[in-house]
């Protein structure tokens, strides 16, 4: 069981809860964060008779293959999953570290409303509740979260390793222009399985470099969230966000600080482009469930969808889903027992 310990806090919040959020005004922040948790060494997908593969030894305890490290298309052209992103060992040290802030209980700087119980810490930072009903705006959410806006160097670090990892397989991932509509469901829910779909969506993975428009970074704005028993968040699609800081243009990352290690040679707008969900724990229920949208026959007779595919959490998993214009509807299924751990953060495309 993790310790208790104090936390300076920095930073804001950068996600906007509603007026009727219950949640604490305090915020947390990683910048004590080992970085050790994410080593700075580019992981690749290499056989397992390469001398690369010993990167793994603490990795995976034998435990994966070089095929959990790849990419794989869970949603065509919409969701894709890496098997092993982060080691147990990883998952259980980001866990240990948020929960070093909590109360035994687990809960730190609970508010008053809501249930799971326990008092708050006034200066203790971790994890935050955060509740708030379904309105037309916004879908109801309950989970604790801990979040830094600004975990540059841990995003690089967590870039690097993709970069590793889908260079090494399938490149990077491509985010074009489609219409998620014509995304159908062969409705099966089953993790192993890569689910395909009749697409016009020119949204294929594609090598690193083929496109201009690529994947430059992750967002430095980490957040994790901890979903105990009975928690879920409802159904939504993420947005996205432009991004300052990563220009490119001779190391001038444009906020004065560590130059990316994804420098770029030319000014760009850049934008969050996915959704990246680190799972570091496994539990039952809270599976994040993908909701399809219905065939355009179906739409015109009305018919009712509830297509979805479910990715149920698997300790160092990464998923990564198209957000903004062509976000699939999605959601975390009820936590059944057990808590889920999940580090969030972007995808930036520049
Ligand atoms: O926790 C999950 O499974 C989903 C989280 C999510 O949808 C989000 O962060 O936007
Ligand atoms: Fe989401």
């Amino acid at each position: 069981m993790a310790k208790k310990r104090k936390n300076k806090f920095s930073g804001s919040t950068a996600e906007q809860l509603p007026s009727t959020t219950t949640t604490t005004t305090k915020r947390s922040s990683f910048e004590s964060f080992p970085l050790y948790l994410v080593p700075n060494d580019n992981y690749s997908s290499s056989s397992s008779s390469d001398n690369s593969n010993k990167n793994y030894q603490d990795y995976d305890n034998g435990v994966s293959n070089s095929k959990s490290r790849e990419l794989h298309e869970y949603v065509k052209g919409r969701v894709w999953v890496i098997p092993s992103f982060f080691s147990p060992k990883e998952c259980q040290a980001w866990i240990d570290f948020c929960e070093s802030f909590s109360d035994s209980d687990g809960d730190t700087n609970r508010s008053t409303s809501g249930g799971g119980g326990g008092g708050g810490d006034d200066d203790g930072g971790g994890f935050q509740y955060t509740a708030h009903p379904a309105s037309n705006y916004i879908a109801n959410r309950e989970c604790y979260r801990m979040q830094e806006t600004n975990g540059r160097e841990l995003s690089d670090r967590i870039f690097k390793r993709l970069q590793g990892m889908t260079m090494a397989t399938k490149g990077m991932i491509h985010c074009g222009d489609g219409d998620a509509s014509d995304v159908n469901n062969n409705n099966n829910n089953d993790n192993n399985h890569i689910h395909k779909h009749n697409s016009n969506i020119q949204q294929e993975t594609a090598d690193l470099y083929r496109n201009e428009y690529k994947p430059i970074n992750c967002n430095p704005n980490l957040r994790v969230y901890r979903y105990n028993k009975g928690h879920a968040f409802g159904r939504h699609v993420d947005g996205s966000n432009v991004v300052t800081g990563y220009k490119g243009d001779s190391g001038d990352n444009g906020n004065g600080s560590a130059t990316s290690t994804s420098t770029r040679t030319r000014t760009t707008t850049c934008k969050t482009e996915m959704t990246m969900l680190l799972y570091l724990s496994t539990c039952e229920g809270g599976a994040t469930r993908f909701h399809l949208p219905s065939s355009k026959r179906n739409r015109k007779k009305n018919n009712i969808n509830n297509n979805s595919i479910a990715y149920s959490p698997q300790v160092g998993s990464l998923l990564l889903h198209v957000h903004g214009n062509h976000c699939l509807e999605h959601e975390a299924d009820v936590v059944l027992s057990g808590k889920k751990y999940v580090l969030r953060t972007d995808l930036i495309y520049g």
